[in-house]
């Protein structure tokens, strides 16, 4: 299967809803990929390929709480490269950097433990979806307060919010 194909697949398999959670928002669901286990293999073939290909290579893999992490952890595994959580205030232990964001629909905040990243690393930023950028962009300045580079792998991105 080409790789144009294969984007094909995935998006096609997307599922799209309508006004959820809130209405004018077209809501698109990832997990029915997940559900499809030929479509999914596909997705983190892609997904996979994606990272081996960056250069120069990430030192590890930050993805976002929550439906960055389905994918994440299965790229640092490919990888063989470490796998760090990113996710929603109060949910890690010990020390933490902080960052406070605007979503599509509400606010909210982002966390990393401080230990898990060191200062000169590149680390790969992994979520499913890119709507306002907010939580990208939150994620970014987490891994720059920490002194490391970051590169983005995100699979859904919404051209039109009004869609
Ligand atoms: O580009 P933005 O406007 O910032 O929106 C994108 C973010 O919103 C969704 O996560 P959500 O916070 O809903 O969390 P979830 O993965 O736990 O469902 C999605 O998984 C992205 O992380
Ligand atoms: N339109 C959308 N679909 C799925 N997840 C989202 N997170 C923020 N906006 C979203």
């Amino acid at each position: 299967m080409s790789r144009l194909s294969k984007i094909n697949l995935i998006k096609n398999t997307i599922k799209s809803y309508p006004d959820f959670p809130k209405p004018g928002v077209l809501f698109r669901d990832i997990f029915a990929v997940l559900n499809q286990p030929d479509v999914a293999a596909v997705l983190y073939e892609v997904l996979c390929e994606e990272a081996k290909s960056i250069s120069p290579p990430v030192d590890c893999i930050a993805a976002l709480d929550a439906r960055g992490f389905l994918f994440g952890t299965i790229i640092a595994k490919e990888l063989n490269i470490p796998f760090v959580p990113i996710r929603k205030k109060g949910k890690l232990p010990g020390d933490v950097q902080s960052v406070r964001y605007q979503l599509e629909y509400r606010e909210d905040e982002v966390e990393i433990q401080t230990e898990t990243i060191r200062p000169g690393q590149r680390v790969l930023i992994v979520d499913d979806l890119l709507a306002t950028g907010g939580t990208l962009a939150a994620a970014v300045q987490l891994i720059t307060k920490l002194g490391a580079d970051a590169v983005c792998l995100i699979i859904i991105e919404l051209t039109d919010l009004e869609e």
